[in-house]
């Protein structure tokens, strides 16, 4: 029996979860209303792994749950995969109906309420259909269908799943509402034991890498020990170490083993120029179609 922290029911990290647990019935879900009591599940031992979205095809990286990783918790990587990301307008279709009836009064919404990267993913869309509804930020777009649900004649309205309007009776008011199609979140597999129901040919590895100060060129020579051995990188991004104004660390997701004779020997190259290096973990990458 494997014990999952997610957020809660109806999220999109909750069908992205059981994307990659299909066909496993030896699962226990534990929902968190905030990604920190996620994190905090697995830290404590409650549960075997944590879900968490990091990475949006449009809104990037989801920054607070990043930093998480890095630096609240030292939960290694164990899997990553993509999901896609099919967002809705979800209300109460009675509280936008004029006297006449069938259509859809939008400029009845007072309020939109979602998760930020949910919200990001939609700003077109809100802004042209009701563009005098101010918007507020929830901890997921499950808890802002509740919310809806909790406040008849509000009018308030959420953007969540498909599955989230119907555990709360509520109605769909739009579909696939996001600005652009293709849009696929990135979901990491969190935990100390390392997963190994399926198998990929696609292994990663993440690290951090934080330079030395004074070294110019530091980052072009880590890039450089990559370069010439051909190993493949496939994210950079910079965070702040939110140790010192302008000091900040590399992200780096590499698309080869650590089990490999190459990286270990790149990774060595780059601590010895004097950077510091923290490995997050060596996973399977899984596209949607692969977990079909
Ligand atoms: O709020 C949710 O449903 C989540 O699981 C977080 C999230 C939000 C939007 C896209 C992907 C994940």
């Amino acid at each position: 029996m494997k014990t999952i922290a997610l957020l809660p029911a109806g999220s999109v990290s909750d069908e992205a979860a059981k994307h990659l647990f299909a066909g496993e019935n030896q699962v226990e879900w534990k929902h968190h209303r905030l990604i920190a009591d996620v994190f905090l599940s697995t830290v404590n031992g409650i549960s075997d792994y944590s879900v968490i979205p990091i990475e949006n095809t449009i809104e990037g990286s989801v920054s607070l749950h990043m930093d998480w990783l890095v630096h609240e918790v030292d939960l290694p990587m164990q899997a990553e995969w993509v999901y896609p990301s099919i967002q809705n307008l979800i209300g109460r279709k009675s509280e936008l109906q004029g006297d006449t009836g069938a259509t859809l009064d939008f400029s009845r919404i007072k309020k939109v309420i979602s998760h930020p990267v949910a919200m990001a993913q939609c700003l077109q869309f809100l802004r042209t259909s009701m563009p005098n509804a101010e918007m507020e930020h929830v901890s997921s777009t499950a808890e802002a269908v509740r919310i809806v649900r909790d406040h008849p004649g509000e009018g308030i309205a959420a953007i969540g799943t498909r599955i989230a309007a119907a555990n709360n009776g509520l109605d769909l008011l739009a579909t696939e509402i996001t600005d652009h199609d293709n849009n696929y979140t990135r979901f990491m597999l969190v935990g100390k034991e390392p997963y190994a129901a399926r198998k990929s040919d696609r292994i990663k590895t993440s690290i951090l890498v934080t330079l030395p100060e004074d070294f110019p060129g530091a980052l072009h020579q880590v890039l450089s020990a990559f370069a010439w051995r051909r190993i493949n990188l496939s994210r950079i991004e910079s965070r702040p170490t939110k140790k010192k104004l302008g000091s900040y660390y590399f992200y780096i997701e590499i698309e080869m083993s650590l089990d490999s004779v190459l990286l270990p020997a790149a990774l060595q190259e780059i601590e010895a120029i004097g950077c510091s290096i923290r490995i997050l973990g060596c996973y399977p990458s899984f596209t949607y179609e692969q977990l079909l």
